[in-house]
């Protein structure tokens, strides 16, 4: 300890009583502090103190081996207790307190307040001291100290001689061969080496016996041991059993590798006497048949030059690599990929125009536009095969067939189909892959659906483009921009690959609910093609072209066993559903059918017991468990049926009734569902003019309230709303509730059906039930357009309403709408509120001019 020996410690130490072990002259340990006095020695000498003094410390350890506990205290300490009272009385608080301990410098204090106050000390010993006198107890003991390691006798007279110097040779000699027994190549021990050499011979006892595995008993031996000699008896044999054991331990591990070469030797030379048989050549073999057949494999891929290089450049890497190397099957696996790919695998397209119409016909009812579309697509593509065409996106509501249209698009051209779907994918390497670096990384998506296709040239449909996400993690739309640019998906490379590969040959179709969350850059690649709702009359001939065959095969019954009429699929549409698509349709009928063929199996079962070996237990048997009679084939879902199998409608049709008050009107909305219908309703009560709005209202359809209220209030006087005073809302609070509280709602539309709401309310009359309204308004008054009628007008007509007002310049719209559709339903075109309120209210909506004036006469 040459370095400390220059240390001069202060004749006066405050004392850390520790239970966490022994601190040793030349080593550093971390000890809790949590009683009341060694924290009042924290706060008040380490954390106030400002010089290098006030850091030093006594430390002395209370420490019982829990191994070996023994009430035996080292005779030293034993008579310090004896002589000093005092000391012996702080013994008595400190349960044993020993009386040599280690003066320690506080290089780190850490202060926590969890799971309970206390600190956490770093101190490193710098030499020995015996407690002379306790000189205070409170608030933390404070001691009068004597010195014990005089550190300069063994270093000024150089080498120590005699048993001395012998001792320390040897614990040298011993601990040098105890860090040779350890892993020389951990950069720590190399460390350990360098520091062994530069450490002085004296200091080595106490800096070993607080390295090597020694019991708390055996450290207390090394501290109280102040002899120089005596301290290098009590290291050295706890020194040489560490050597021991790590000379068995050593041993333990040899064993196993020998035992393997013996059981190689056994079935070298045993067990295959006939043949010289070596298992190191079998697995080399093996190892040279796989990557030979690789390599064959790799040549058989037709894969571009690019690409052939890569995996060459791999193969010869992977012949090189032991078997047992992680990076051997991150390679075997990589070229398999490689090998697996459709490089030029492709089927040929088969189109015919006339088969392909007559294929989408069959599958799908109604749809024209859509049908159209996709038709003149593929005529293109039969004139031009080589075309670098648009990318179709269908966007509609759940369930109207987006996925089944894709699907049968890849039959009619005679390819494969690979769905992808893309909710929820919020990391780019879900379509891009991973780089081959990570551990456990795999190609994207579309690679992978081309290795699972197994040809180049597939129809992919991209399902829900409309529900990317975006994470840390990338955003998985940037990455589509590439894979579904004609100009660029010819060299797609994905990260796993790392060589492009041609994606110009796929056909992608994407699908989406709205077109609203497609991100604009991925949208401008895609030609949109909307795919509206169905109407009534097309989803019972959709029901009857597709649905009830489909389920009747799904669930192993025949059009002789089940029969529903199509005035029981109108009411399963109207009562049991509410939806732009027909997948709950599907869902009814497939509830049907399972109750049918529970009665169908019934029956079986009743036949089968009615075979003519049975037939004189029969009618006994029926009689005791009381099962029905088979029933009559077929069976015929009538509307008691129907109640019995799916229970009281769901849906009822309660328009008229919601609208027996003034202050209820009918407006209709658009929602990635399709369009819905909307009831708003009013309500007014004493106040001061406040308007409350509920119903979860975003920022634009708030506003459109209050544009309504203000033109209502700048109009009250023409359509007498006022009641007499200037402000139909003096002394009033007004409130506007938009039900279906849960869902958000908002859009400028609902502008003319507040105002007819309101108007409603302040004049007192009731609106028209059978009427429905869409509208943006201004504050002049006027009505401007709005999207989504087609879907809007079919949700009017779905809740059998009878007139629809829409704004003046939407009437183009109405071409998309079905002609049978349009003539149920009578159309107020409105370009003023004025016509709204005219066609909102049986007997119009009056202005003041148009009422008798009442000219009082004096
Ligand atoms: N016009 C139609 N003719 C025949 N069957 C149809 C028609 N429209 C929808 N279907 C049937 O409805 C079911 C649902 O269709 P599909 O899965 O294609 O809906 P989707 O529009 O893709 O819905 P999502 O947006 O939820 O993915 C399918 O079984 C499909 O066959």
């Amino acid at each position: 300890m040459s370095s400390n020996s220059g240390i001069q410690i202060p004749s006066r130490l405050p004392l850390l009583c520790t239970h966490d072990g022994v601190l040793l002259p030349g080593s550093t340990m971390r000890i809790s502090v949590d009683t009341a006095r060694n924290m009042q020695l924290v706060k008040s000498r380490l954390l106030k103190g400002t010089s290098l003094k006030s850091t030093i410390i006594g430390v002395i350890p209370n420490t019982r081996d829990p191994e070996h506990d023994s009430d035996e205290l080292p005779s030293l300490h034993r008579w310090v207790c004896i002589v000093r009272l005092s000391w012996a009385h702080y013994c008595n608080l400190c349960f044993c307190l020993l009386s040599i301990g280690t003066a320690g410098l506080a290089v780190q204090v850490v202060g926590s307040n969890w799971p309970k106050p206390h600190y956490t000390l770093l101190i490193t010993g710098l030499c020995r001291f015996r407690v002379t006198q306790l000189l205070r107890e409170r608030p933390f003991p404070v001691a009068e100290v004597e010195q014990l390691d005089k550190l300069e006798q063994y270093t000024e007279g150089g080498q120590a001689d005699g048993e001395l110097g012998e001792l320390s040779q040897r614990f040298y000699q011993a601990a040098v061969q105890l860090v040779g027994m350890l892993d020389m190549s951990v950069p720590v021990v190399a460390k350990l080496r360098r520091l062994l050499d530069s450490l002085p011979r004296e200091t080595l006892p106490d800096v070993l016996a607080s390295m090597i595995r020694t019991s708390n008993k055996e450290k207390l031996q090394v501290l109280d041991a102040v002899d120089l000699e005596e301290r290098f008896k009590k290291a050295l044999p706890l020194l040489t059993r560490q050597i021991e054991g790590l000379k068995l331990l050593q041993k333990t591990r040899k064993l196993r590798p020998d035992d393997d070469k013996r059981v190689l030797a056994i079935r070298k030379g045993g067990v295959f006497p006939g043949r010289q048989f070596s298992l190191d050549e079998e697995v080399e073999d093996e190892d040279g048949d796989d990557t030979a057949m690789l390599e064959k494999k790799v040549k058989a891929a037709a894969m571009p030059e690019a690409a052939l290089r890569v995996c060459l450049k791999e193969l010869k890497r992977l012949k090189k690599m032991p078997q047992s190397m992680p990076e051997y099957a991150l390679t075997h696996n990589y070229l398999e990929m490689m090998v697996e790919l459709p490089w030029s695998k492709s089927t040929t397209d088969c189109l015919d125009i006339r088969a392909a119409r007559v294929l989408l016909d069959n599958d799908h009812y109604a749809m024209e536009k859509l049908k159209r579309r996709v038709l003149e697509y593929l005529a293109v593509r039969q004139l031009k095969s080589t075309l670098k065409g648009p990318i179709l996106c269908f966007v509609g509501p759940p369930g109207v067939g987006k996925t089944s249209v894709g699907r049968s698009i890849a039959r009619t051209l005679g390819r494969e189909f690979h769905r992808i779907a893309l909710g929820g994918v919020c990391d780019q390497s879900d379509i891009r892959g991973h780089r081959r670096t990570y551990v456990g990384s795999m190609p994207g998506r579309i690679i992978n659906g081309l290795k699972t296709v197994g040809v180049n040239n597939p129809v992919f449909l991209l399902d829900e483009v409309d529900k990317l996400g975006k994470s840390l993690q990338g955003d998985p739309a940037a990455a589509l921009l590439e894979v579904l640019d004609p100009e660029q998906n010819h060299s797609f490379t994905d990260h796993y690959l790392n060589v492009p590969f041609d994606l110009s040959q796929v056909l992608f179709i994407a699908t989406a609910n709205t077109a609203a969350t497609i991100p604009p850059a991925l949208l401008d690649r895609m030609e949109v093609l909307q795919v509206p709702g169905y109407t009534q009359e097309e989803k019972v001939e959709i029901a009857h072209r597709h649905l009830i065959p489909h389920q009747l095969e799904q669930h192993g019954l025949t059009p002789q066993q089940l029969q529903i009429p199509q005035d029981t699929t109108k009411d399963i549409i109207s009562k049991y559903t509410r939806e732009a698509g027909v997948r709950s349709l599907e869902r009814k009928i497939g509830a049907i059918c399972r109750a049918v063929a529970v009665k169908v199996a019934e029956g079986h079962k009743v036949s089968r017991a009615e075979s003519p070996t049975e037939q004189h237990n029969t009618e006994n048997k029926e009689e005791d468990s009381g099962i029905a009679s088979p029933p009559e084939m077929p069976i015929v879902i009538d509307h008691i049926a129907l109640k019995d199998i799916l229970g009281p409608p769901v849906f009822e049709m309660e328009v008229s009734e919601r609208l027996t008050l003034p202050g209820v009107a009918i407006g209709l909305a658009w929602t990635p569902m399709g369009g819905e219908i909307m009831f708003v309703e009013a309500s007014r009560m004493e106040g001061d003019g406040q308007l409350t709005l509920t119903g979860q209202l975003g920022d634009v359809m708030k506003e459109s309230a209050h544009l309504a209220i203000s033109w209502l209030r700048s109009n009250a006087k023409t359509y007498l709303l006022a009641n007499g005073s200037a402000d139909p809302l003096e002394g009033t609070d007004i409130h506007l509730h938009f039900p279906a509280g849960a869902v958000t709602k908002d859009g400028p539309s609902a502008g003319v059906t507040i105002v007819t709401c309101l108007a409603s309310l302040l004049s007192g009359r009731l609106v028209r039930s059978d009427v429905a309204m869409t509208g943006e308004i201004t504050l002049r008054g006027l009505v401007l357009p709005v999207g989504g009628i087609k879907d809007k007008v079919l949700a009017a007509h779905r809740a059998n309403l009878k007139r629809v007002i829409i704004p003046k310049r939407n009437e183009k719209d109405l071409e998309e709408i079905p002609a049978h559709v349009r003539a149920d339903l009578d159309f107020v075109f409105a370009s003023t509120l004025d016509e709204v309120l005219n066609a909102a209210f049986d007997g119009g909506f009056p202005a003041a001019v148009n009422h008798p004036q009442v000219v009082s006469k004096l």
